[in-house]
């Protein structure tokens, strides 16, 4: 039953891309994907949601978005400015210990950051991924800044137990500078996690088909959906 949680150092740092290169990576190895956006600020009913951008890169999955509110913000704020129900962490963990009855690979994609809130009450993401008890994958921008960001999301994932998968760079320019070369080196030790894998600038404009082609050589073979059989050993061994 195995469930990924996504989430990132921040908003616009490559999630919904790394989350389609997994999916992708995954079909590829043949296993059927869910993708489940907890909840979509910032795209109108009728424009295409992050779980759809999933979707059309990295082929059939299946998609599900529990809210979608217009305003682009937290999904917090942007529920309250709409007078609408916002989504809380038990409701997100249902729905994807359903999804994970019926598919290999369920993928949860948060909103920005990992303590980014759902609710009036201050629930997040990495509430979501305690009650799963699924790991936690975190993408992260690749310049200077990321560090920070990063041991930030590492030590409030060991503070709550939750494990961290690992760490994969959203975005990788073509010409990075000094920064991005040697967070290379400095992210898995700040992450305590390893580096699993990095995006090139421009991936999500690729067509589909070049997409699907190129996916798996950007992550680890870990995220192919490989790492099963290890998370599942280490969450029942006796006294995990
Ligand atoms: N590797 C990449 N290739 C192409 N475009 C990218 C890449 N990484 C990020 N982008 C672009 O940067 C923007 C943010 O990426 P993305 O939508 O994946 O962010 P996000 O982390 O999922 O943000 P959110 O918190 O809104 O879900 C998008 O416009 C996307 O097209
Ligand atoms: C609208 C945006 N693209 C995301 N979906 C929401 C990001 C919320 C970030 C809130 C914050 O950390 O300040
Ligand atoms: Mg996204």
């Amino acid at each position: 039953m195995p469930i990924l949680v996504i989430t990132g150092t921040g908003t616009e740092v490559g999630k919904t891309v790394t989350t389609a290169a997994v999916a992708a990576s995954a079909r590829a190895a043949g296993r059927s994907v869910a993708v489940l956006k907890a909840a979509q600020t910032g795209v109108r009913p009728d424009e295409r949601g992050d779980a759809d951008e999933v979707a059309r890169l990295a082929g059939a999955v299946t998609t599900a978005e529990l809210a979608r509110y217009p305003d682009p913000l937290a999904p917090a704020t942007a529920a309250r400015r709409a007078g609408r129900e916002p989504v809380r962490p038990h409701e997100i963990a249902e729905a994807a210990a359903k999804l994970a009855t019926e598919h290999d690979l369920v993928l949860v994609e948060g909103a920005g950051g990992l303590l980014v809130r759902f609710d009036e009450a201050g629930g997040t993401l990495a509430d979501a991924a305690e009650l799963l008890r699924a790991p936690v994958l975190v993408v992260a921008s690749p310049g200077l800044g990321t560090l920070n960001t990063t041991e930030l999301t590492a030590r409030e994932l060991r503070s709550r137990k939750v494990e961290l998968l690992g760490v994969v760079i959203g975005s990788w320019p073509d010409s990075p500078d000094l920064a991005m070369r040697c967070n290379v080196t400095d992210l898995p030790d700040v992450a305590g996690a390893p580096l699993l894998g990095a995006l090139p600038a421009g991936a999500g404009s690729l067509t589909p088909a070049d997409f699907r082609a190129s996916a798996p050589a950007w992550l680890a073979p870990r995220l192919d959906g490989t790492w099963e059989a290890e998370t599942f050993r280490r969450s029942t061994a006796p006294g995990a």
